[in-house]
């Protein structure tokens, strides 16, 4: 399917579930300092093929601008002709999609995701268990027990991205880089905010039980 054959409408709902997310998270300051960035997947998917929409590299993303989102290809490369430059992390984006044939992906940088990431980087995973939120990613077991991936922050994004599709676990919707931030994805816009926002819980539900307890072995 090429790009001009998606129906503009599908394009004009993947624009305005990005706005309405946007504005959300920034009002939550989950976009400090033009950090972050947001996708969400139009038109039919294959590995080989697919397109999405994301966010312009280096934006306040507390503030909407005719020049906020564009589209691009499997590989990154914008879809019509455009001044604007894609997220700096595209790459990553095109890797989640290719593994998993998501909907949408959100990027946020936040204290507590960067602060478990760095706690946990050296073994590669954050573990969470017995925590309600886990069954926003649809695992109901009692006491369920979850690793959230952790990769290295290289300054060289194609080399995260190229560590992406064997550092994904089928049923954890998310993945970490060490000091800087997660990425969530969903079926759907809807979903992926929900899973994000359940990571963000398990981020400082963690992060609050190694204060306390650290403070019960004084
Ligand atoms: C200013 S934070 C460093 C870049 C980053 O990690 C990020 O999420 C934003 O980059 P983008 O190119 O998507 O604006
Ligand atoms: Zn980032």
């Amino acid at each position: 399917m090429a790009f001009s054959d998606i129906p503009l409408e599908q394009k004009q709902a993947a624009l305005h579930d990005l706005k309405e997310i946007k504005a959300l998270f920034a009002a939550r300051n989950w976009f400090p300092g033009t950090s972050g960035n947001l996708s969400v997947r139009v038109g039919e998917f294959s590995p080989e093929q697919f397109y999405f929409a994301v966010t312009a590299s280096g934006k306040d993303k507390s503030v909407h601008t005719p020049e906020d989102y564009l589209f691009v290809d499997q590989d990154g490369a914008p879809s019509e002709a455009t001044g604007l430059k894609p997220s700096a992390e595209t790459l990553i984006h095109c890797e989640i999609y290719r593994k998993t044939g998501c909907g949408a992906i959100f990027h946020v940088h936040t204290i507590d995701n960067n602060l478990i990431s760095d706690w946990y980087g050296e073994q590669g995973y954050v573990p969470a268990q017995g925590i309600e939120l886990i069954k926003a990613f649809n695992i109901w077991d009692e006491d369920a027990a979850i690793r959230i991936p952790v990769l290295p922050n290289y300054a060289d994004i194609p080399r995260i991205a190229e560590l992406v599709p064997d550092a994904l676990d089928p049923a954890v919707p998310g993945i970490l880089l060490r000091n800087h931030g997660i990425y969530a994805w969903g079926k759907n816009a809807f979903e992926a905010k929900k899973h994000l926002e359940a990571f963000e819980f398990i981020f400082e539900y963690s992060y609050r039980r190694l204060l306390l307890n650290a403070a019960s072995t004084k």
